[in-house]
């Protein structure tokens, strides 16, 4: 049961080492790692105690609770973003909060992707709907222990999708705005994708703690990541970590991997813009047909929770530092 751990400490503990390498050199091993959680045990990680992941975790929200809430009862909010779509921002920001969640951290999941909102699917809550008691405040779903809400659960998907850039960023303000959110240590936002005028707003009015940027290897991919993180740098908002997805592909039958998008190149990035690695992960069947079912990440490939769950300890170990504070901070609470 918590063969995770172990593999998770050990885990890190290689990423953090490698990450101090030169990012092709990083890459090859980072790689190994990670191809490891899908067959053999993690080098060295039997060595590693299972308390001492939990030990860290505790430790980790215990710091973030020492800390002043970013927003109301919310320790942190975190913006999951992408320069462009379709490479895995939503499915990454799901299975990041169904991580934290398993291990005992209160996490929240909004998602602001007006223009394509997932996470009904993502957690096998289509056609659910929030409720508002008293016709102002909304109380948001639960499901696989994350506290939710979506464009999705209050609108038909259609109808956000033709919202203007200004109706479209105040919507999405008074999902945070009007949402009794309980106490929680973590707030993950799934951003739409893109660098334009809506990001750029939201940015600017959410009441943010830091951002993370998915991304894919390719060049494509790459060039609007890294427009991502120059509007984050603009806006002040601390980059807590980049996550490479689809990084690579194992062959199930012989093994072979291949590198489809190409090699490291997020973590060039990462290492150009200064931004911290949190993780890569493999393009792999079993990711696409968790996230279709809406099954809870830790009933799904052992795998894939181990890399999940590693990456989701990386970040809060990030919120539990030094994260510098985003100074720009301008909440809107509206009462239509
Ligand atoms: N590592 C992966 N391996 C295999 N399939 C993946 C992986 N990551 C994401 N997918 C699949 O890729 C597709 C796009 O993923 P997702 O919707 O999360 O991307 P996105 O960046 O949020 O897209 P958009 O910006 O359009 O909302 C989905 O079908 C998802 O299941």
């Amino acid at each position: 049961m918590f063969n995770w751990l172990k593999k998770s400490a050990a885990t890190i503990a290689q990423r953090d080492k490698v990450l101090q390498q030169a990012p092709s050199a990083a890459h090859t091993e980072l790689s190994a790692i990670t191809s490891s959680a899908f067959g053999e045990p993690v080098a060295g990680g039997a060595s590693v105690e299972k308390q001492t992941v939990l030990d860290s975790i505790t430790a980790c929200c215990e710091n973030i609770r020492l800390k002043p809430p970013a927003f109301k009862s919310i320790q942190c909010v975190v913006l999951i973003a992408s320069g462009k779509g379709g490479v895995g921002k939503s499915t990454t920001a799901a299975n990041l909060a169904m991580a934290l969640a398993a291990k005992g951290v209160r996490t929240g999941l909004l998602d602001a992707d007006i223009y394509g909102p997932s996470v009904p699917t993502l957690f096998g809550l289509q056609g659910h709907k929030v409720t508002s008691p008293d016709n102002k405040l909304m109380l948001p779903l639960r499901q696989h222990r994350v506290v939710l809400q979506s464009i999705g659960f209050l609108v038909d998907p259609e109808q956000a999708s033709v919202w203007r850039g200004p109706m479209a960023s105040q919507a999405l303000l008074q999902l945070i705005n009007e949402t009794v959110w309980p106490d929680l240590d973590v707030l993950l936002i799934d951003m739409p994708p893109g660098t334009g005028d809506i990001q750029l707003t939201l940015s600017q009015k959410l009441p943010v703690t830091g951002a993370i940027v998915v991304t894919t290897p390719q060049d494509l991919a790459l060039a609007d990541a890294k427009k991502a993180i120059t509007m984050f740098q603009q806006v002040n908002i601390p980059l807590l970590g980049l996550v490479e997805n689809m990084s690579f592909y194992v062959c199930p039958s012989c093994g072979a991997q291949d590198d489809v998008f190409g090699t490291a190149g997020g973590l060039h990035l990462a290492e150009r813009y200064h931004v911290p690695v949190l993780g890569q992960l493999p393009l792999q069947s079993a990711i696409r047909l968790q996230a279709d079912s809406g099954v809870a990440l830790d009933k799904g490939d052992e795998a894939m929770n181990t890399l999940y769950q590693t990456i989701s300890l990386a970040l809060l170990q990030r919120l539990s530092g030094d994260v510098p504070e985003h100074t720009s901070v301008e909440i809107m609470i509206t009462d239509d």
